[in-house]
């Protein structure tokens, strides 16, 4: 874990605060201080937990969450863009689109699950239309969903950024139904002008069990 980060609604300064501390701690990206602030807020992961993140590229919430799991646990990357390998055994990546039609066979080729926690990085690129990158952030986070609901055991956690606007409530509600407890975290490291947010799942619900079949 990291030191806990000061300064707050900054204009984009490319090397800004953070992106200085990153380099002086050895971090990959100034993004680690975000899920760094998220777990210290939501502690949801434990030592042994498997992760899955999702838009791993280059790999600074991937030092934060293997950190948080240790030896004992496993965390998975992917993203389109190679990662850089790691050198502990239990950081696994892989360069996957989580789009495309064979997604899902690929990763479970690269781990099965089940997962305590997913989480979502991922962005798009940016076109400057800003209902098409909201359209855009919406699909891969509802792709991250989907795999939290489908993977996670009951009780594990799911966090995805998203760009406000749009269907943002609509889906904070689509959390809500398969989460306990939803919410929303924009961390002190996120850049002043960001539309970004991360949306938090807590305690996936169990599945509903099956009605029974009438006689
Ligand atoms: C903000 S960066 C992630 C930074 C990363 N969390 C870190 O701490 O180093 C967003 C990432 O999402 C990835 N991405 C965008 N679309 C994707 C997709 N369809 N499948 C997988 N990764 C995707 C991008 O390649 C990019 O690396």
């Amino acid at each position: 874990m990291v030191g806990t980060p000061s300064v707050m609604g900054k204009p984009y300064r490319p090397k800004d605060h953070y992106f200085k501390k990153a380099k002086q701690e050895g971090l990959r990206a100034r993004s680690a201080f975000k899920v760094d602030e998220i777990l210290k807020r939501y502690p949801f992961l434990k030592k042994g937990a498997t992760v899955l993140d999702l838009g791993a590229a280059p790999g600074g919430f991937l030092q934060i969450l293997a950190d948080a799991v240790g030896p004992s646990g496993r965390v998975i990357g992917v993203d389109i863009v190679a990662i850089r390998p790691f050198s502990q055994p239990y950081v696994k990546t892989a360069v996957l689109d989580v789009l495309a039609d064979d997604f899902d066979a690929k990763l479970s080729e690269l781990y099965d699950g089940p997962y305590d926690a997913v989480i979502s990085d991922m962005a798009p690129k940016t076109s400057g239309i800003r209902t098409t990158d909201e359209a855009r952030s919406l699909r891969l986070a509802r792709k991250a969903l989907e795999l939290a609901v489908t993977r996670g055991r009951p009780g594990a956690a799911f966090v995805a950024k998203l760009f406000m606007g749009g269907e943002f409530e609509e889906f904070r509600e689509e959390v809500r139904a398969s989460f306990e407890e939803v919410k929303l975290v924009r961390p002190e490291a996120t850049r002043g002008a960001s539309m970004e947010v991360y949306v938090v799942g807590l305690r996936r619900k169990a599945p509903a069990a099956p009605a029974p079949v009438a006689p």
